[in-house]
């Protein structure tokens, strides 16, 4: 069932300087998120992520097109359905956003006190929720006293008080180091699979997609350029702005300078293998190799974890007598697609 659906949606902004054109922000987007799953948007500063974020929370209206949450229009809703609205969503950000002032608990209590919940409701509420982020302990101490992956933790407590269906995720690891995104990714995941609710993460970061999304859309000049399950598209990438993407999680196969370097260091016959679930495994292709006597050695690449399936190039120097690489070569490529060699003149 869709529960996000952006159709035929345009925002356009004024002219930042008198006489100028207007900023088309987001351009003739078309998008379907179903309930009880996670999309990631990926895209390059000024690609119009933010700006979908903000016409799905109704803080910003479509120029033209329609934005739906579960099945209903929502431009041009009255304020008392606009606030019923955004307690259905709730939203972290990459800077955290919490007050100061208040302790952890206050942070995660004051959705539910501006709900107008009672004093016993509001405490049940936010111990439970601090028992799901895995700070209990910290409900009397002040953001200052936290890390920035405990901010964040206490950003998705407070985001999730008033159990909202949809989750908006602006960022929300860019500002941490690696091992604490990986933490953060997890409880978002727990979010997701836990609780059933559905998660939009815009990101620059195609760590954050392997990590946690079902679903990707890839933004360009406000336009989305390439869209499909994280798998499909990770794998097989279609235009340049998502190969770019990509090439920042998962090794390329090697061309130009790249493949230049490497024959110079390596000796033998440089070969690349797509590893991909459903065909091979390396130890298929491996096991060829071997079986006709060539030697050969992993130079570049490697295997690749996306949501559970396996993925990558194997980049190969292969030595031996030239007929034995040559067999070798041709056995393993009946297991897996050879996609680039390069022979030694
Ligand atoms: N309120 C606004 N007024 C004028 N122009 C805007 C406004 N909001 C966004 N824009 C412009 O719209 C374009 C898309 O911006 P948006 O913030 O959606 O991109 P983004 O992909 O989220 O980038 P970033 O990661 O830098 O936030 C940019 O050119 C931006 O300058």
């Amino acid at each position: 069932m869709t529960l996000i659906r952006l159709s035929g949606v345009t925002k356009r902004f004024p002219p930042s300087t008198k006489g100028g054109d207007p900023v088309v922000a987001v351009d003739d987007v078309d998008l379907d998120i179903a309930a009880g799953t996670v999309c990631g948007i990926v895209g390059y500063s000024g690609a119009g992520k933010s700006t979908v974020l903000r016409l799905v929370n109704a803080l910003e209206t479509p120029t033209s097109g329609r934005v739906e949450i579960d099945g209903r229009d929502i431009t041009g809703l009255r304020e008392r359905e606009l606030r019923a609205l955004r307690g259905d969503i709730g939203m972290i950000f990459q800077q955290f956003n919490l007050f100061d002032s208040r302790t952890v608990a206050g942070n995660v209590a004051y959705p539910l006190e501006v709900a107008g919940r009672s004093r016993t409701e509001v405490k049940e509420r936010v111990s439970e929720l601090l028992d799901f982020v895995g700070l209990a302990g910290k409900a009397r101490n002040y953001p200052e006293q936290l890390s920035g992956g405990q901010r964040q933790r206490v950003g998705i407590a407070r985001a999730l008080a008033t159990n909202p269906r949809i989750l908006l995720a602006d960022e929300a690891t860019s500002a941490l180091d690696p091992d604490t995104t990986q933490e953060v990714l997890a409880l978002l995941k727990r979010v997701n699979t836990e609780l059933g609710v559905t998660i939009l993460v815009i990101t620059h970061e195609m760590e954050v997609v392997r990590a946690i999304a079902d679903r990707v859309v890839v933004m360009e000049h406000g336009r989305i350029i390439e869209s499909g399950e994280v798998f499909e598209v990770l794998s097989s990438p279609q235009q340049p702005a998502t190969r770019r993407f990509v090439a920042s999680i998962i090794d390329e196969v090697p061309s130009g300078e790249k493949l230049a370097a490497l024959t110079r260091r390596h000796p033998g016959r440089i070969v690349t293998f797509t590893i991909r679930e459903g065909d091979a495994t390396q130890a298929d292709v491996f096991a060829a190799l071997s079986s006709h006597g060539a030697r050969f050695e992993l130079i570049h690449g490697g295997i690749n974890d996306i949501r559970g399936r396996v993925f990558g190039h194997l980049t190969l120097a292969v030595t031996g007598d030239d007929d034995a690489v040559e067999r070798a070569i041709t056995a393993a490529s009946q297991h897996a697609p050879l996609i680039e060699e390069d022979v030694r003149g």
